[in-house]
């Protein structure tokens, strides 16, 4: 037997040092993106607030179909330009538009 026989630095038994550092370093880059969709999601629900006021002061309806299919449309179009699955952002503008139609009814 050779040392280099029991030298177990290869045993799975978790990530090493440097990995450990390299995925601390990449799981707070995804918590700095997260904090900043949370920020967009409120500006967005702030914006729509607003829209809600306007439709109230013309007597307009909270739902609006036509621009709803116009925001389904682009958030598929941006996702193809990003190269993500058009299907699961959609899925989550669907979420973002129910949101504020559930906000902008609770203030009527
Ligand atoms: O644009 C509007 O009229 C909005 O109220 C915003 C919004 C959206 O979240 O994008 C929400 C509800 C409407 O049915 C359409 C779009």
């Amino acid at each position: 037997m050779t040392p280099d026989d029991t030298d177990d630095s290869n045993v799975s038994t978790g990530p090493d040092r440097t990995e450990e550092t390299n995925l601390d370093e990449l799981r707070e880059e995804i918590q700095s993106i997260d904090r900043e969709i949370v920020e967009l999601i409120a500006q967005r629900t702030y914006v729509a607030d607003s829209i809600a006021q306007v439709k109230r002061e013309h007597g307009l309806a909270t739902t609006d179909e036509s621009q709803e299919a116009a925001v389904m449309a682009r958030a598929g179009e941006n996702a193809e330009r990003f190269e993500v699955d058009a299907n699961m952002v959609k899925a989550i503008f669907r979420l973002l538009i129910e949101l504020n139609k559930i906000e902008q009814r609770s203030e009527r």
